[in-house]
């Protein structure tokens, strides 16, 4: 059976983030992906070089298109950038037959553009947050969305709660930017009081564009093949340390990671690199 996947994200010229990552992902887990582009990034490795946005109008014509011909188990959104995509990205999932949400809350790029306006984060919040069966924020992002300071792993789990109390099922507060960790460490949460670290060795490399988006597209994969969550999260987390462990090391800025690598190195051997902790 050909599980479907979308991604709802822009496009990164780079092919390290985004649209492309996404897809890339989907790919190498056998999954079909199908998208629409919320913005046209001018991306490299070096940072964002500009930024067109679509209309809203532009963006549901692409999500009829994909729901009124495909039947779509999993869809993921990335870079939204304004109120407008984000509530016509709610619409067209609230008349979609449920596929799993999975709300990838991008704000900033790693060189400190603007991936979305400030004046959307309320939408985010209000309108696409509680159709989510996931959020993925790394923490900037739930410090914005939450308004609190997180510095340590209890920090991660209060704003874990705080982030379930606005009506996603689960939540994982990923740990990448807590650099002074030894340890790359993520916390899974969900609604039935599940929950999880999901850890692997801090890898040293400057290579880490789209770290993020490979994490939430290989989630999705995993849970359009029919996954259940915690399952999904940790194959996604496998999957992302493969990708970063493996690097490619092409581009003179923060290179992107190696999609080929979880199938290159194995789903095994990426295995021993990751530890689970209720
Ligand atoms: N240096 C690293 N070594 C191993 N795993 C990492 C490293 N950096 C990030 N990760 C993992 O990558 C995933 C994405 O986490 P991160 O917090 O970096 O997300 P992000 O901020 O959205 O991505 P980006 O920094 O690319 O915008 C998480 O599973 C995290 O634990
Ligand atoms: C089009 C686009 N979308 C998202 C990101 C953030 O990437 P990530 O947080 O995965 O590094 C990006 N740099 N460009």
């Amino acid at each position: 059976m050909t599980h479907v996947a979308m991604t709802i994200a822009g496009s990164d010229s780079g092919g390290g983030a985004g649209i492309q990552a996404d897809l890339k992902t989907f790919q190498e887990l056998g999954v079909f992906g199908t998208s629409a582009i919320t913005a046209v990034t001018a991306q490299n490795t070096l940072g964002v070089h500009g930024v067109w946005p679509l209309g809203g109008e532009a963006v549901t014509a692409q999500t009829d298109a994909v729901f009124g011909d495909f039947e779509v188990s999993a869809v993921k959104t990335g870079m939204l950038f304004s109120a407008e995509i984000i509530r016509a990205v709610a619409r067209s999932l609230e008349e979609a037959d449920r596929p799993a949400l999975v709300v990838d809350p991008v704000m900033i790029a790693k060189g400190g553009a603007n991936l979305l306006q400030q004046e959307a984060v309320d939408a985010l919040a209000k309108e696409l947050i509680p159709l989510a069966a996931v959020i993925t924020p790394n923490i900037p992002e739930a410090e914005v969305l939450t308004g609190m300071d997180i510095r340590s792993e209890s920090d991660m789990e209060k704003a874990g709660r705080s982030l379930l109390g606005m009506g996603a099922r689960a939540v994982i507060v990923k740990g990448g930017h807590r650099t002074d960790e030894r340890r790359a460490s993520d916390l899974y949460m969900d609604r039935d009081g599940s929950r999880m670290v999901l850890s692997s060795e801090r890898i040293h490399t400057k290579d880490t564009h789209g770290t993020g988006c490979t994490f939430s597209a290989a989630l999705t994969a995993f849970l359009a093949a029919g996954q259940t969550l915690p399952d999904a999260a940790e194959g996604a987390k496998r999957f992302i340390q493969a990708a970063i462990s493996d690097g490619l090391g092409i581009g003179s800025g923060h290179g992107p990671t190696n999609h080929w690598a979880y199938h290159r190195i194995g789903g095994m051997s990426a295995k021993g690199a990751i530890t689970v902790e209720s």
